[in-house]
């Protein structure tokens, strides 16, 4: 089917030598976009199909129907420090969430790992997810309608901190300042052995929690770091990318207990 107006589209610009850059338009007539190897009119892009390649400059760009990844990677907003795939894809794989399953999520932030485990939970599971910051749970609920997960996603605006209304949750995910605070609230609403997953950016934060942690009531089962390297494909250079993501954050998976 040809590309319609509105339609995003994922362009990806090569110039031939191995150099390429993403860009996510939105498509209309009216425009010009601009890549590295020129611009092209939105005109140009209309009426032709995904999969096609238009001559640029010295290269081509390709036109490519973009899925979840590409609209979280170029398309959502972002208005605090976000979870991207890197991590937010191990997370749900080591939480071991699947359809059906009741989730506990804080903070929302800009709603980026709570577009991740919606993909898994929903569509007949439940995901709680409490906020503080009303300006995020907007910006979040945008992101949510632009990725068609806001069925399954119930927001709270209410700290977590100071406990939550749920019980039988079959995992939670605290992405938050001071997590350690929130463990032992939460801790009756979670099913015995289900994951806690912590993300917090710094080692100090790491000890905050282990030395705050309470051992009757959970267990920690692993700390991770997750190093991505990008390598650039030129023909004559291969080599990993000069300029990467030097640092994200640290998971922290924890295991509920019954408590003594
Ligand atoms: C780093 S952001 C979360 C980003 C999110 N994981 C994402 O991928 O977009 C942290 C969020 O936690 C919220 N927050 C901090 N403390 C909280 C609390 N006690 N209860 C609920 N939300 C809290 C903040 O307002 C902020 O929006």
């Amino acid at each position: 089917m040809p590309i319609s107006e509105g339609q995003n589209v994922l362009v990806i610009a090569d110039n031939n030598l191995g150099k390429r850059k993403l860009y996510l338009f939105k498509v209309s007539s009216k425009q010009s976009y601009s890549t590295f190897l020129g611009n092209i009119q939105g005109k140009d892009i209309l009426d032709r199909n995904f999969g096609e390649s238009i001559q640029l400059g010295k290269g081509r760009i390709y036109l490519i129907e973009p899925n979840l990844y590409d609209i979280i990677m170029y398309e959502l907003k972002r208005k605090s420090q976000v979870i991207y795939p890197k991590d937010s894809g191990y997370i749900v794989s080591i939480s071991g969430i699947r359809n059906g399953m009741k989730v506990l999520e804080a903070g929302i932030g800009s709603g980026f790992l709570t577009i991740e485990i919606s993909r898994h939970i929903c569509p007949n599971g439940k995901l709680y997810a409490y906020e503080i910051r009303q300006d995020m749970i907007e910006i979040a609920k945008k992101n949510l309608e632009k990725t068609n997960f806001t069925n399954c996603v119930i927001i709270n605006n209410q700290d977590v901190r100071e406990g939550v209304n749920e019980k039988d949750f079959d995992a939670a995910f605290l992405d938050m300042a001071d997590p350690w605070n929130a463990l032992n609230k939460i801790h009756d609403s979670l099913k015995i052995s289900s994951p806690v997953i912590v993300f917090v950016p710094t080692v100090n934060q790491i000890e905050k929690l282990l030395s705050n942690v309470d051992i009757n009531k959970y267990v920690i089962q692993e700390i991770s770091e997750l190093i991505k390297r990008e390598w650039e494909p030129r023909k004559e250079a291969i080599r990993p990318t000069i300029r990467a993501i030097g640092h994200t954050g640290f998971i922290i998976l924890l295991r509920t207990l019954k408590a003594i």
